[in-house]
């Protein structure tokens, strides 16, 4: 039994929040100990009192109730109680008794070493949880996939290449341009995901149109657990409003600062309509990493007149270091617009419009440079000759070939702002088939004469807008063809794109009101909550809706993949728009080919637009990358075939001219522009091995050790179907919250497929919130931090000690120099003897711990006690060993960020040949940091974590 005496400091195992207790009160049967800081008195039974004595050895320091930090020279019993002859710290040489009444009352015990020489040891098990915590933690980290593992997606080759190209980047700047349907929205989560695993991004800003900011909103949470807050007006009103803050008292307002509401939240999501109005001072002050913005095509630019929209994004994205910019069609407004949008992510590279124009023209004989590097193993002199007139700071060697492909790429191409797949590269995509629905004509639509020879075409290609009311739903032939299809196919859903709002409510209503059909619409007059019901009153296949009449609006972004038939009233006359709208249907997920329906009027500009298409561009049953050149290059023949509908003769020249423009175009993208970018956007072979590596993470669920969490802290689970579990927050739970828990519980499963069929259960990988919060929460409370255990091994003399330490390494760094991406989380594990030596490599953790028991509370005093030098002496070696380990880790982070940091000064040097704009200090600021880098990796100190003494029995 323990022996108390009046005075000494004793602490509450259980309530070490207590601060350190004096005893007060020692009778036969109960102990009686005041604790100072809280005015707290505790009464135990002796023979169990939860209490451990706290005292201090030479060397240790020690804080007074004066609080005055001293060092402990020697220990002097005084009667029952402890007397430190201590000295000041720094150079003083006076020493002072301090007896141990005079201590603190409040004690850290939490650091590792502390707890151990103070008898608060905690069971293998803690330690043992800590352990893996730390070992989850590291191979995370460090794991070349970190990020792309949660997100609940199917691994689809050509996204993965993209998230892990650009997602790793220090503060990534690129346009996602796929075509529509392939998973730009993916693509950008997935990158969003690993920049906030990595530490690369805190502080996230998507920008999207109004009407996919739920669908936005939802993707984010569904497939990577990214809680975005939607922002608008009303919001931020709300968040700077005094009216709506209670003030007690006077207050002279206009001494009160509000906090930036857009600081309020981590992760932000508006749309562009409030984007556009909104406060810009305020929204730039927001210290954002990363900024998002969805259907980029809408920034317009021209050199005279840049649109208002681009202006906003240009003056937000200089103070952002990440922008990551989406769009479908990057060169739906122009190839300036495509310009100034590059221009927007690398003005460096980007900084010349007409000589954009002129590289454009000669990718041709890079994009076979870059094909025959990738073909040959061996690369001749002539070969390397070449290789050498465009690249000056590298060696010319095979060895580096990656390297050296990548800057033929960025230097002479888009290869490291722009990456665009397209369903030719893409295997698995169902075919597109084109039905032509020819109707007569119609003699009710009688053109006005315009002004403009675009609203002419308008008009003819649109002809029931020139209508005061709906009348036309009476006559006009397209609206009895869709009876009749719709009729004939009851069971399918059909989605109807029109160009304008009043041609799908008018069809809408007529459809409703006068054919009995089950149908809706979707336009963008409609708020955002009834558009979104209109989606999902067509998307239920029980009871939902055969057809949803759609205006162009409706064509962007939207996920309409559950429908495999698509019917066109109307034809733009971009073909971007036109592949807009039959990429609603094809998409990632769609199951069957899909049929494209179009009917028009016969001897009508419908019928010279449809043959522009179809026979011309080929436009329906192919996507075309070239759409928007053609357009530009036809466009003025095909405006004057429109408005001669009549003349056969201007037509059939349209046609042929078309066909030849569009087979030249796609020639020389197919050589020159486009191969670099798909080059650059996609390589199977990696893509493969990413997908593998991926798929054998799958297989290493986090299973036992969240379940070993969830015992630990008292969380309740069980099974609920195949590979699915219930979990839930226990009766007895010991802390507040689990993280990723709520209070109702959550069904998850660890397996991927399961996780994509079943949208209500949680996909537990590695990178799941709650695995995730859980190592957090282990690795930050004090629990198995100290602990003590007796080894049984036939081999091993009993009484021989052994002490098995954990450190770990940080590099603490200001966030904008973003060290952690050098100095990932690192774990050092030393096993020491009482000589120092470390067996850490011939005894695995594994191992040890198999022969390891638990040892009684009292005995593990005892040892501790007993051998308490010894153990002191075996943790000095085991810290020396430790950073002998380190600072060889820290030798090699710092030679590789060098490395990265010279690659980037080249890089900037050799642009500088190209474009005057790079400054000077450009050049300087890549310098100072390497410096300042250097300066905080270096100072990265070693954090011991936890110590695990063994005594061999
Ligand atoms: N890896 C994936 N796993 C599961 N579903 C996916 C995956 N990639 C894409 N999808 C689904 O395919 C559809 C298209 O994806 P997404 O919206 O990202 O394409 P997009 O290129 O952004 O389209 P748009 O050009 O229309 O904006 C969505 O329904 C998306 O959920």
């Amino acid at each position: 039994m323990t022996d108390f005496a009046v005075g000494q400091r004793w602490l509450s195992e259980n309530e070490t929040e207590l601060g350190l207790g004096i005893i007060q009160d020692v009778d036969y049967r109960l102990v009686t100990v005041y604790f100072p800081s809280n005015e707290d008195q505790r009464t135990y039974a002796k023979n169990n009192a939860p209490l451990c004595r706290v005292t201090f050895e030479a060397g240790d320091q020690i804080e007074t109730i004066h609080g005055d930090i001293l060092q402990v020279d020697s220990v002097q019993p005084l009667n029952d109680i402890l007397v430190y002859m201590s000295k000041q710290t720094g150079n003083s040489t006076e020493i002072v008794p301090i007896p141990e009444t005079q201590l603190s009352h409040h004690i850290e015990l939490s650091k590792a070493s502390d707890r151990l020489f103070s008898g608060q040891v905690d069971s293998v098990q803690w330690f043992e949880l800590r352990y893996q915590a730390m070992l989850a933690k590291e191979q995370q980290e460090r794991c070349e996939i970190h990020g792309l593992q949660g997100p609940r997606v199917d691994l689809i080759g050509h996204q993965l290449h993209i998230a892990a190209e650009v997602g790793n980047r220090h503060a990534p700047r690129v346009l996602l341009a796929d075509e529509v349907g392939l998973g730009k929205t993916i693509e950008a989560g997935m990158i969003i995901h690993q920049q906030l695993l990595n530490h690369r991004a805190h502080r996230v800003l998507i920008i999207v149109p109004q009407h996919l900011v739920n669908q936005w909103f939802i993707e984010m949470i569904r497939r990577f657990n990214l809680h975005f807050s939607i922002f608008d007006q009303e919001r931020v009103d709300s968040l700077t409003n005094l009216d709506d803050i209670a003030f007690e008292g006077e207050y002279d307002f206009e001494d009160i600062e509000i906090e930036n509401p857009f600081l309020s939240e981590q992760l932000v999501l508006c749309s562009s309509d409030f984007f556009a109005q909104c406060d810009m001072k305020l929204l730039g002050q927001g210290e954002w990493d990363l900024l998002v913005i969805d259907e980029a095509h809408h920034l317009e630019w021209h050199p005279e007149s840049p649109g208002e929209d681009y202006l906003r994004v240009e003056q937000l994205s200089r103070s952002i270091p990440g922008l990551l910019l989406l769009s479908a069609t990057p060169e739906q407004l122009g190839q300036e617009s495509h310009f100034a949008r590059l221009k927007l992510l690398d003005p460096d590279r980007f900084h010349n419009l007409q000589s954009f124009i002129e590289e454009q023209q000669a990718y041709q004989p890079i994009a076979e440079l870059v094909t025959e590097l990738n073909d040959k193993a061996v690369w001749d002199d002539s070969l390397k000759a070449q290789i050498a007139t465009h690249i000056d700071d590298l060696a010319i060697s095979e060895e580096n070939r990656e390297d050296i492909l990548k800057e033929l790429l960025d230097r002479n191409g888009t290869g490291r702002v722009l990456y665009r797949n397209t369903r030719k590269n893409i295997k698995g995509f169902p075919q597109r088939k084109v039905f032509a629905h020819p109707l007569a004509s119609c003699a009710e639509y009688q053109p006005d004469s315009s002004d403009s020879q675009e609203a002419t075409v308008n008009q003819l290609l649109h002809p029931e807008t020139q209508e005061r009311n709906e009348s036309w739903t009476q006559f006009d032939p397209r609206v009895e063809w869709l009876k009749d299809f719709l009729k004939s196919n009851l069971n399918e859903k059909i989605l109807i794109i029109c160009a304008h709002k009043d041609t799908a409510i008018a069809l809408d209503l007529h459809c409703r009101f006068k054919l009995g059909i089950n149908c809706c619409t979707f336009h963008e007059d409609m708020d955002i909550i009834s558009r979104d019901r209109a989606a999902a009153h067509f998307a239920d296949m029980e009871d939902g809706a055969q057809a949803l009449f759609c205006s162009e609006i409706g064509s962007e972004g939207r996920n309409f993949q559950f429908s495999h038939k698509l019917v066109l009233m109307d034809l733009p006359a971009n073909p971007d728009l036109l592949e807009q709208r039959i990429g609603r249907l094809d998409r990632i997920g769609q199951k069957q080919d899909i049929e494209i329906h179009v009917p028009y009027m016969q001897q009508s500009a419908q019928e010279v637009i449809f043959n522009w298409y179809h026979q011309g561009m080929n436009a329906f049953e192919k996507t075309n990358a070239a759409g928007n050149a053609i357009f530009k290059k036809t466009q003025s023949q095909l405006f004057a075939a429109i408005i001669d509908f009549t003349d056969q003769t201007k037509q059939q020249a349209l046609i042929e001219q078309t066909q030849a423009v569009t087979s030249d175009i796609n020639k020389a993208l197919e050589s020159g522009r486009d191969k670099l970018l798909e080059l650059a956007s996609y390589n199977e072979t990696t893509a493969n091995q990413l997908i593998e590596r991926v798929a054998e993470r799958d297989c290493l669920t986090p299973q036992k050790f969240l379940e070993s969490c969830w015992d630990r802290y008292g969380i309740q689970f069980e099974d609920h179907s195949l590979k699915s579990y219930i979990i839930q927050p226990g009766d007895h739970m010991f802390i507040g919250m689990f993280p990723g828990l709520p209070e109702d519980g959550i069904t998850a499963t660890y397996d991927r497929q399961i996780a994509l069929s079943r949208d209500d259960m949680q996909f537990l990988s590695w990178e799941h919130p709650m695995v995730t919060g859980a190592i957090e929460l282990v690795l930050s409370e004090e629990k198995g931090n100290a602990s003590v255990c007796i080894l049984k091994n036939k081999a091993i003399k009993a009484g021989t000690l052994l002490m098995e330490v954990l450190y770990d390494i940080e590099c603490v760094a200001p966030r904008y120099l973003q060290a952690q991406r050098f100095l990932p989380y690192k774990m050092f594990r030393v096993l020491t003897d009482i000589k120092g030596n470390n067996l850490a490599d011939k005894v695995s953790h594994e191992n040890l711990s198999k022969q390891c028991h638990k040892i009684p509370k009292n005995a593990s005093r005892q040892a501790l006690k007993s051998e308490s030098k010894s153990f002191r002496k075996m943790l000095e070696l085991a810290e020396k060993k430790a950073q002998q380990q380190a600072d060889k880790t820290l030798d090699s982070v710092v030679e590789k960020m060098q490395h990265m940091q010279a690659e980037e000064l080249n890089r900037l040097i050799s642009l500088r040949k190209k474009n005057p704009n790079i400054r000077e200090e450009e050049i300087k600021f890549v310098k100072s940091q390497t410096q300042i880098l250097e300066k905080y990796l270096r100072n990265t100190y070693l954090k011991l974590q936890a110590i695990r003494v063994i005594v061999a029995v």
